[in-house]
């Protein structure tokens, strides 16, 4: 393996905010960081504080506004930073009908350059599953209760497997959201030591952190403390108390640090809204007066206006173009807004506390924080940082081909391929459920009669036949694309593999199901049921079964992409089947469907199927008749085709109706993909 790009990170004067029903929202304020390579850091705050966002500007993961700048050494992000930064995300979304191994080879498979032969991966892997202490359970399918496979590793572990995704690729830079999330406080101390022992070899690591233990915190070199988007410290953990003690706030004795500092940053949610009012007041008052008024300024003149606008008093032209703020909704101002305001413009004596004058306000205030904020952008850590010096050599990133598109697309066909030979109840579920429905049916209508009663009987199993290819592989994979979505676009976050190498292995790795499947079922229902069993008939049958199947799978892709939620799109799906068996010619004859509605047979992919399925049984039967059917001495029926001719479905032919259907197949394929590269887009901007 190559070896690590030492890369110091330089955050400068970033602020980060996003548009909101009631304007714009900032999440980030102005942060500068300075973090060396080969660093541990800790991002802490209370929930809301803006840690993930951080860690998301830091990862090129953001859509919305920024100032300032981010840089990696001297570069700021592009897709070649991306390829040396890796990201583990707080959920761990894995395959877990794969086993620890699995995951992280097909990862190096993937992400690892081609000229890394197969022998060397497995030596990466099985070195990542050492470092992180999971070797015991390297070959244990991962599990989840959730899709039925019966749980094989704990959940400490599977964080590790987790971490360990991010490492298949040796990255130089590695941002870890809540690794300790949901893990007892040793496996905690395990999975942060890992981390700490992976900064050795130069790897610049930053993980937000909720709530850690004091031993866990000790293992960061440099802290980032964030209050309401604000920076209130970043320095060296060691420093902490110091610094601190040095503006007369003293942590208690065998406190836990961390937590001690999100109390003392925490701000409850009335300050919050205060601050919401105060930004609206602000709007309205420049709606007012065109030159800004500042808010910190004790200025009477304000005082008296913002009465005046409370009570009312706005002149006429105001009234009309209250505007001038797009954002702007005064109905949005709250009653007590002017008690608040008043309060806030007066209130430039410093609250005193134990700080003895150096920090200004009450604990727990905005004017608190905002102190807080002030004093540290002077301090000599705040110098420190941003003395630090940004290198001017540009980096060296080691940057490696990967597999081509074609070996992609293998590798993931192969890799879902593991995951159904994993999962023995699957295969046994796949096929045995439509087997003994088969039978089931096959077993209603055995023997159909070639009495004329018989006649529609022959209709009533092609139809439930050719439904049953479209309802069986629809549901399947409108489950199996909604799983994998979110492996799909993490995996996109990494660029790992397009969209298509993507959507072409789901379709490869369906494939034999829909071939199998219909195969089985119309060979088994035919034979009970009594339909024809010659070769030609039989295999026509097949064959309109299996592009049925490939039909409803495709159609199950189309849904599952286009729909953000999983549980929509296995809503919908149904719903819009119903109107495809009213239009496929069972229920109602084609040629009696009121005209406005008409054209929906068209698009109808079971009516193709199923004329076909109609024409090739019927066609070369001979029908009798019991005494009581004879129509005046005559059997009113007594051939397929005549049957046929009555219907008005004599003259389909199988060839148009198998190419609309690889059509509608193909436009369901199509459609699918540029579903899933929206979503991909819009969520991961890659
Ligand atoms: N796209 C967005 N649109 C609107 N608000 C957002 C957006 N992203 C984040 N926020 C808001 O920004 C604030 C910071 O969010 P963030 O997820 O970074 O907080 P956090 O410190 O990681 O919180 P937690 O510990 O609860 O995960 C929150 O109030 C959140 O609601």
């Amino acid at each position: 393996m190559t070896e690590i790009t030492k890369i110091p990170i330089f955050v400068r004067d970033f602020s980060f905010s996003v548009k909101t029903k009631k304007g714009s929202k900032t999440i980030l304020d102005h942060i500068n960081l300075s973090i060396p390579s080969g660093s541990l850091v800790a991002i802490i705050g209370a929930s809301g504080a803006g840690k993930t966002t951080l860690l998301n500007s830091i990862a090129g993961r953001l859509s919305g506004k920024s100032e300032g700048s981010i840089l990696f050494g001297n570069e700021p992000y592009s897709s070649n930073i991306n390829k040396i930064l890796s990201y583990v995300t707080q959920q761990d979304t894995m395959h877990t009908n794969l086993t620890p191994r699995q995951i992280l080879k097909f990862g190096a498979d993937l992400r690892l350059p081609k000229r890394i032969k197969d022998e060397e991966k497995n030596q990466i892997v099985g070195n990542i599953l050492k470092s992180l202490q999971i070797e015991h359970c390297a070959d244990i399918v991962v599990g989840s209760p959730e899709t039925g496979i019966k749980r094989g590793i704990s959940g400490g572990e599977m964080k590790r497997v987790n971490i360990g995704m991010g490492l298949v690729t040796n990255p130089s830079v590695i941002l870890v959201d809540e690794p300790t999330s949901g893990l007892d406080a040793q496996t905690a101390y395990l999975c942060t030591s890992i981390l700490k022992d992976l900064t050795k070899e130069g790897r610049t690591i930053i993980s937000t952190i909720h709530q850690p233990r004091q031993s866990i915190f000790e293992l960061f070199d440099y802290l980032v403390l964030l209050s309401h988007g604000k920076l209130v410290y970043f320095g060296p953990i060691n420093e902490i108390e110091n610094y601190f003690s040095n503006i007369n706030f003293f942590p208690p004795r065998n406190t836990n640090l961390a937590d001690w500092l999100i109390d003392l940053v925490s701000l409850p949610e009335e300050e919050l809204q205060k601050e919401e009012t105060i930004n609206k007041l602000s709007k309205a008052l420049s709606i007012y007066q065109k030159d800004e008024i500042q808010l910190d300024d004790n200025n009477e003149n304000d005082e008296n206006k913002i009465n005046e606008m409370s009570n009312g008093k706005m002149n006429q032209n105001e009234k009309q173009n209250p505007n001038n703020d797009d954002d702007l909704d005064t109905e949005d101002i709250p009653n007590d807004f002017e008690e608040i305001t008043v309060n806030k413009l007066k209130s430039t004596d410093p609250i005193k506390n134990n700080s003895n004058g150096v920090v200004k306000g009450e604990v727990g205030t905005l004017e608190f924080i905002k102190s807080l904020v002030s004093h540290f952008n002077k301090s000599d850590l705040m110098k420190a940082a941003l003395s630090m010096e940004i290198p001017k050599e540009k980096l060296n990133l080691h940057l490696e081909p990967t597999a081509n598109p074609f070996k992609k697309t293998w590798i993931l066909t192969k890799r879902g391929f593991y995951g159904v030979r994993n999962q023995k109840n699957y295969l046994v579920q796949r096929v045995l459920q439509p087997t003994l429905l088969a039978c089931l049916v096959g077993w209603i209508f055995t023997g159909v009669s070639d009495k004329q009663s018989g006649l529609n009987d022959r209709m009533g199993i092609l139809f439930f036949a050719i439904m049953s290819q479209m309802m069986l592989s629809m549901n399947v994979v409108l489950f199996e694309l909604a799983k994998e979505k979110a492996i799909f676009l993490r995996e996109s976050m990494d660029s790992a593999y397009s969209t298509f190498s993507f959507f072409i292995s789901k379709v490869l790795i369906e494939l034999p199901f829909s071939v199998i499947v219909p195969t089985i079922f119309t060979i088994i229902i035919s034979a009970i049921a009594g339909l024809q069993m010659n070769p030609k008939p039989l295999f026509t049958l097949v064959g309109f079964c299996i592009l049925q199947s490939f039909a409803g799978s495709g159609f199950g892709f189309m849904i599952s992409a286009a729909v953000r939620l999983p549980e929509i799109a296995l809503s919908i799906a149904p719903i819009l089947l119903v109107p495809m068996t009213m239009f496929c010619g069972f229920m109602i004859n084609l040629n009696n469907i009121t005209k406005a509605l008409s054209w929906i047979q068209y698009i109808d992919p079971l009516k193709y199927s199923f004329l076909a399925a109609v024409k090739n049984e019927y066609t070369g039967l001979t029908f009798t008749c019991s005494q009581s059917e004879l129509v005046e001495g005559i059997c009113p029926i007594t051939s397929g085709e005549q049957y046929l001719k009555q219907k008005g479905y004599y003259n389909v032919n199988y060839w148009e109706n198998a190419g609309i259907l690889l059509a509608f197949v193909g436009i369901c394929w199509i459609l699918s993909i540029y579903f899933l590269s929206r979503t991909r887009k819009k969520e991961t901007g890659r």
